[in-house]
């Protein structure tokens, strides 16, 4: 008697799709089955709910959400070319119409435990912090996933937060989820300014960018590891504009020149002077290494921040690569020194792999 038996949930058939076509490219349907179970998140598109697949036994994530059936769906679109172990994988997709012929797209994805909101929780509640080398391993991942999204398939992610950032609090693994705001973003096409949670949103998209860069990504990224080091969110502005005060407030105002770097067309420069806050004096307990990668990352200018391979190779991270006895175990099984030539180095030239090779893989020769 499997566990649907035991808990008389019904089992639903479907026909579904590849969530990638096979080697030769094709996508024919194939039937699975699941018991249905209950919904475990709400977002703002549609729901979630976890199963298993019966044929596989896999554990798997549904989200449903609604198709408008004028528009290819970009989620869907974009899923399908992502292939990263630290991205949640669509599995499988499948249409279906409701009784009053609305029609629902649902896309079957690897299940992850936890959300990192939701692990940052445990340890507030507790009264406890997270351990920090928990969180560089969770940061690391998330580089590596944006590395892959960046400079692979140019896609920018454009919602990263704790919430859409799932981990196995078990064995340390994170992957990225939620790519319904994600974007392959060009250079000469404008984008929509109004993306991005609050507290996680770059100063060029408070300043009404729409040039901007997939560098919006690495500034949300360091306000969640800002946020872990602090137990609470680093900018919780009340507002959009309240937003840019939280900013201003421990960065200070931004000069003439690093508005213009965030947005070329915003004219309105009457800022009150504030001085920075150095952030040596806001992470007070955390050591240089960590201090001074947040400050490479929290910079107004987009260009002046690392980028998402540079952050790789901050040092940082150094404590991972050089590891030893229970730490490199856990390094070693996150596969944290791995990297595909192909989907992860392929846009450096020779000299920058050599130089990158040297730094991310100081143990391969
Ligand atoms: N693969 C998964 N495994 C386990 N839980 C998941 C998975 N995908 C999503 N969830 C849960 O469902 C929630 C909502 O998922 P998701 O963010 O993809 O939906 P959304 O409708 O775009 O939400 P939002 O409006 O909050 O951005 C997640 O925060 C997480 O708690």
């Amino acid at each position: 008697m499997n566990v649907s038996e035991l808990t008389n949930q019904a089992i639903v058939q479907k026909q579904v799709y590849y969530g990638h076509p096979n080697e030769q490219g094709t996508n024919e349907p194939i039937q699975i089955s699941y018991p249905t179970t209950e919904v475990v998140g709400h977002g703002s598109f549609g729901v979630v709910f976890t199963t298993t697949i019966e044929e596989t036994n896999e554990m798997v994530a549904i989200k449903k959400v609604l198709q408008d059936r004028r528009f290819k769906n970009r989620e869907l679109e974009i899923m399908k070319l992502l292939k990263h172990k630290n991205i949640i994988d669509l599995k499988y997709y499948f249409y279906e119409k409701d009784t009053q012929g609305e029609v629902y797209l649902n896309l079957i994805l690897d299940f992850m435990p936890q959300s990192l909101y939701q692990r940052l929780r445990h340890f507030v509640h507790q009264q406890s912090v997270m351990p920090r080398l928990e969180i560089k391993c969770y940061m690391y991942q998330l580089f590596k996933a944006l590395n892959y999204l960046h400079h692979h398939t140019n896609v920018c992610h454009r919602d990263i937060k704790p919430q859409n950032l799932l981990v196995n609090p078990n064995n340390w693994e994170l992957k990225l989820c939620d790519f319904g705001s994600a974007k392959q973003l060009k250079p000469s096409e404008p984008n929509v300014s109004y993306i991005c949670s609050r507290y996680y949103r770059a100063p060029e998209l408070i300043f009404g960018a729409t040039n901007y860069t997939n560098q919006i990504d690495v500034w949300s990224s360091a306000c969640v590891m800002a946020e872990l080091l602090l137990g609470q969110p680093m900018f919780p502005g009340e507002s959009g504009i309240d937003q840019l005060v939280e900013i201003i407030k421990i960065l200070g105002t931004p000069s003439k020149q690093e508005i213009c770097a965030m947005n070329p067309n915003y004219m309105e420069h009457k800022f009150p002077q504030i001085k920075p806050i150095p952030l040596n004096k806001v992470f007070k307990k955390e050591d240089d290494s960590t201090v001074e990668f947040l400050n490479n990352m929290l910079r107004y200018d987009p260009l002046e921040r690392f980028n998402s391979l540079q952050c790789l190779c901050s040092t940082y991270f150094d404590e991972l690569r050089y590891s030893q006895d229970n730490l490199r175990e856990i390094v070693n099984n996150l596969d944290l020194l791995h990297f595909d030539y192909q989907t992860e180095l392929g846009h450096l030239t020779n000299d920058q792999l050599a130089a990158v090779k040297l730094k991310l893989m100081p143990n391969i020769i």
